[in-house]
């Protein structure tokens, strides 16, 4: 992989991106390259600006300056919600699930809110065979397959962020944002959410927030360690570990 990552055009590409809140900067010039199939973590101390650099590329927030470019095009004005139909999707958040809809009409609405226009000419038998085959396939993707027909009230708190997870995987995009997939987990829920991320790997871009550093040593190709907004490295996890400024700027800290 770190051979074929050297060498292939990037999946998502982050240019000189830059976002200030009055006088804080909390993205500095950062420049981040996800090839294909690779999965790059973000770690960085708390209010290291990864959150806000997610939005930035998910679209919620807008840079002052810089570029997103997804396979070489610039979707840094494209809204939000355009974003997935191009192919990026960033995993939705629990405080975003309908909990009084079963977890397979969660997935269904929103591939339904994705291709609305394109459903509003079929019957409507056609159109819940069209939104619940995938909503079913990406459950299954997760591991909930047999829970579809509960409420999201009646699941588990690492059921949701399995299912939030599904959402992402149903709007058919490639490159994938996940913020924090494993926080507020217990371990049993971190290691089967890691092994479903472990089956995704190879299959996606992703963009890995997450504070749990087993976990991001485990998973990612590559990793960039940002520190008050600013990119301070990026490498392999061996490469990351052995770095004298990484340990100083964070992982000293956090072990
Ligand atoms: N809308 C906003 N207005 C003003 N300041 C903001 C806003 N959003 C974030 N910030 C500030 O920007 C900085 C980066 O915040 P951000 O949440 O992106 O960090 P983070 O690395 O995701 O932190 P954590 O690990 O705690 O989630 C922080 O100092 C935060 O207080």
């Amino acid at each position: 992989m770190t051979e074929a990552l050297q060498t292939t055009a990037p999946k998502l590409e982050i240019r000189s991106l830059r976002k200030a809140f009055g006088a804080l900067v909390a993205t500095n010039d950062v420049n981040i390259q996800v090839q294909p199939g690779e999965i790059h973590a973000l770690i960085g101390p708390n209010g290291a600006g990864k959150t806000t650099l997610i939005s930035q590329i998910s679209g919620e927030l807008m840079p002052d300056s810089g570029q997103v470019l997804l396979d070489g095009e610039d979707i840094t004005r494209l809204p939000a919600y355009k974003r997935a139909s191009v192919g990026l999707a960033r995993s939705f958040q629990i405080s975003q699930l309908y909990n009084d809809f079963t977890a397979e009409d969660n997935v269904a609405l929103a591939v339904q809110a994705q291709s609305a226009k394109r459903f509003d000419m079929f019957s409507s038998a056609r159109k819940q065979m069209d939104l619940r085959e995938p909503a079913r396939q990406a459950l299954q993707r997760v591991g909930l397959a047999d829970r579809g027909h509960l409420r999201v009230s009646e699941l588990a708190h690492g059921e949701k962020r399995q299912l939030e997870l599904a959402i992402a995987l149903s709007l058919n995009a490639s490159v994938l944002l996940l913020d924090e997939p494993m926080a507020g987990l217990g371990a049993e829920e971190s290691q089967r959410m890691k092994d479903i991320l472990l089956e995704l790997k190879g299959q996606y871009a992703i963009l890995l927030v997450e504070h749990d550093m087993d976990i991001v040593f485990a998973l990612a190709d590559r990793i960039t360690v940002l520190v008050y907004g600013k990119p301070i490295f990026t490498g392999t996890p061996d490469e990351v570990r052995g770095n004298s400024d990484v340990r100083d700027a964070y992982l000293g800290r956090e072990e």
